[in-house]
């Protein structure tokens, strides 16, 4: 892997003593998109904060292109665009002021060109003459893309990008970020809609409570963790699940036998529990099956992760 950014062993205790983040290890490749899940407090802005310099990390060390954080703060920040959840701008300002002021601030020169196609790309060029405060809720948050764009940064950290927006912001927005993978952006982003990362990421990490709880490829995430589920509707209602059936439970006032099953497991699989069915005598009428999304993986670990911390605490 061609790393960009590498968090090592980053903690973060804040003054009221509340640690928000524990030894956190990462490494992101160039180009790739990577969303952070995790709840309400789970750590995510400390740890966006802490490689963009705003706070400082307890313990740890990260290196943005090679260069570290904190004792190279200018050069690392150079190469990273912050998205962040809250607006950030002089609402006084109109679009195309705020870009060019954003790109100096990194010691950038002018390049008006590159700034016309940032705003294109976000449907923003006939709103370059309008005060940020004329604008719409969605087109803000457009704006605060562009603003973290126009200094040309290898990272684009997203944090919420979706938040609050409405489903066509939302699906613009998802392919913005495709596009600016395609132009070799890695991107990373927060979020709580599951479907966000299950749409976009190459990898996911789970954080909760300050620990990363696993870093992997969403489709081996989705292979290894993933469960799928089959609904046999019964010919004739059951009182009890018959002997001899495991990963077997009765639902829908035992019309509907339900069989949870990993497809990797031995001996597991719909041909298996056909072939058991058969042999108990039981007829049914349909079948229908379900893959578990990754919201259910996600739900699963973060619970599961907790609660091993608690039991271990
Ligand atoms: N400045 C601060 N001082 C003390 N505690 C803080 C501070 N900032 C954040 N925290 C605490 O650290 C924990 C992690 O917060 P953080 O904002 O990083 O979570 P998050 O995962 O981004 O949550 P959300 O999804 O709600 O934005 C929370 O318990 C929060 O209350």
């Amino acid at each position: 892997m061609d790393t960009i950014l590498s968090v090592k062993g980053v903690g973060k205790t804040y003054a009221s003593g509340h640690t928000a983040l524990d030894a956190v290890d990462l490494d992101i490749g160039r180009g790739e998109i990577f969303a952070l899940l995790g709840p309400n407090g789970a750590g995510k802005t400390t740890l966006i904060s802490i490689i963009c310099g705003i706070v400082t990390p307890s313990s740890g060390s990260i290196t943005v292109a090679g260069f570290d954080a904190q004792r190279e703060y200018k050069q690392a920040r150079r190469r990273i665009g912050l998205v962040p959840q809250e607006l950030s701008v002089d609402m006084f300002e109109t679009v195309l002021a705020t870009c060019r002021f954003s790109r100096r601030l990194f010691g950038r020169a002018g390049h008006d060109a590159l700034i016309e196609q940032v705003l294109r790309d976000l449907s923003l060029w006939d709103k370059r003459d309008a005060k940020i405060m004329e604008l719409s809720g969605g087109m803000k948050r457009r704006v605060l893309i562009a603003k973290a764009l126009v200094h040309e940064p290898d990272v684009l950290f997203l944090d919420e990008p979706t938040a609050g927006v409405d489903v066509e912001l939302r699906r613009d927005m998802w392919r913005l970020i495709h596009r600016l993978r395609e132009n070799g952006t890695t991107i990373i982003l927060t979020t709580h809609y599951i479907e966000e990362a299950e749409e976009m990421a190459d990898r996911v990490g789970v954080i909760a409570k300050g620990r990363l709880l696993l870093v992997e490829e969403k489709g081996e995430l989705m292979k290894r963790l993933g469960k799928r589920e089959l609904d046999v509707a019964l010919a004739e209602p059951l009182s009890a699940v018959p002997p001899g059936l495991d990963g077997v439970t009765l639902a829908n006032d035992g019309r509907t036998l339900r069989y949870v099953f990993r497809p990797e497991d031995e001996g597991a699989g719909i041909p298996a529990l056909l072939r058991r069915l058969e042999a108990a005598g039981i007829a049914f009428t349909d079948l229908e099956t379900h893959k578990s999304s990754l919201e259910d993986i996600f739900v699963g670990l973060v619970h599961d992760g907790v609660h091993e911390r608690e039991q271990a605490a």
